[in-house]
């Protein structure tokens, strides 16, 4: 769906994309990740068309963004992380204005905006100016301009900041519907949990350069493996842990990497067992014989943010001599 091939952009005196080459398949939800000033935004502008790259080829749904960007337009939408609004026309006239250009016929303009308004719970909104609107609405607003026409592919730039938790969780099930609806997905984010629910890879860059990019597994039931010998496994207690749990579960654990361990008991403890049935039965034993309560030992899928942390050490320790 988007094919990007050697591609390098430079501000004046700056390299931001050093060959990057991507392909982003149809219906795939990315979370597009990196610190500070790896290029995420650099780089959805120019899938979008709004910046010149100085090499390389982008194409999305097979056109080329740098040959044929009106037509581009017509399939993609794109949400800026600065992104203006026009602060004199009423949410109703924004969305119509963005619909008519995208190319959206008459006959079709009222229904569309009808549409994406109620699925952006904007219905109660349509007659009002955006200076009159929330934060968090006026970033509906905008999320709805981009997606007004029906794009089969869309670009989200930190689309949840500033938003609150119930907006954020409301967010993700929009993306959950669009994706459903057979959307494509390149979300950048900082907050790796807003992803962690629904993106299906993770498309990690540095300075310019892609890190990795790895699918993740869409059954969260499905363990995704550490390496070759072991797998990320969630354990239930029968009781909440006491003070002394964790030092209990590192010492009959010792060897094994506990992923995640949350004191309050509210997130299951997720550890990396071995692979091998037998072998894990061998841990299972020693945490039963160390008086850890084990109620439950399920597969788990690791968190985005865990495994971006986990990612990041890897290359920083690769990179060491
Ligand atoms: N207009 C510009 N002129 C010169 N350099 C720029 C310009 N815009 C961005 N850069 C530089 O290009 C690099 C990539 O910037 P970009 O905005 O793509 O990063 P980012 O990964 O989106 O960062 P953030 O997470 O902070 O939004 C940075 O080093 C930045 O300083």
């Amino acid at each position: 769906m988007i094919e990007v091939s050697q591609l390098v952009f430079e501000y004046p005196g700056h390299r931001a994309l050093d060959d990057v080459s991507l392909c982003i398949g149809a219906g795939s939800v990315t979370a597009l990740v990196g610190p500070n000033g790896a290029g995420k935004s650099t780089l959805m502008r120019c899938i979008a068309g709004l910046e010149q790259p100085l090499s390389g080829h982008i194409r999305v749904k097979g056109l080329s963004v740098q040959a044929q960007p009106r037509e581009v337009h017509r399939h993609l939408g794109y949400l800026s992380d600065f992104y203006g609004l026009y602060d004199r026309l009423t949410v109703a006239r924004c969305l119509q204005y963005s619909a008519l250009s995208m190319g959206v016929a008459g006959a079709q303009l009222a229904a569309r905006v009808q549409q994406v308004a109620a699925q952006l719970g904007l219905s109660e909104l349509l007659q009002r100016y955006p200076t009159e609107l929330s934060r968090g609405q006026r970033q509906r607003v905008a999320i709805a301009q981009a997606i007004v026409h029906q794009p089969s592919v869309l670009l989200l730039d930190e689309p949840a900041s500033g938003l609150d938790p119930e907006a954020r969780s409301s967010l993700s099930q929009l993306f959950r519907q669009l994706q459903a609806q057979g959307m494509t997905l390149v979300v950048s984010s900082h907050i790796l949990s807003e992803l962690d629910e629904y993106c299906t890879h993770i498309l990690s860059i540095r300075q310019g350069r892609i890190e990795s990019h790895e699918a993740l597994q869409a059954a969260p039931a499905q363990a995704l493996q550490a390496d070759a010998q072991f797998m990320l496994y969630a354990l239930e207690l029968a009781a909440p842990p006491g003070q002394d749990f964790e030092a209990r579960l590192r010492q009959a654990l010792q060897g094994v990497t506990v992923q995640d361990f949350d004191a309050t008991g509210n997130r299951p403890v997720q550890l990396w067992l071995p692979a091998a049935a037998a072998d894990r039965a061998a841990w299972l034993a020693r945490l039963v014989h160390a008086g850890i309560p084990v109620a439950a030992l399920a597969p788990a899928r690791e968190r985005l943010q865990d495994r971006y942390a986990r990612q990041t050490r890897d290359t920083r320790h690769q990179e060491q001599p």
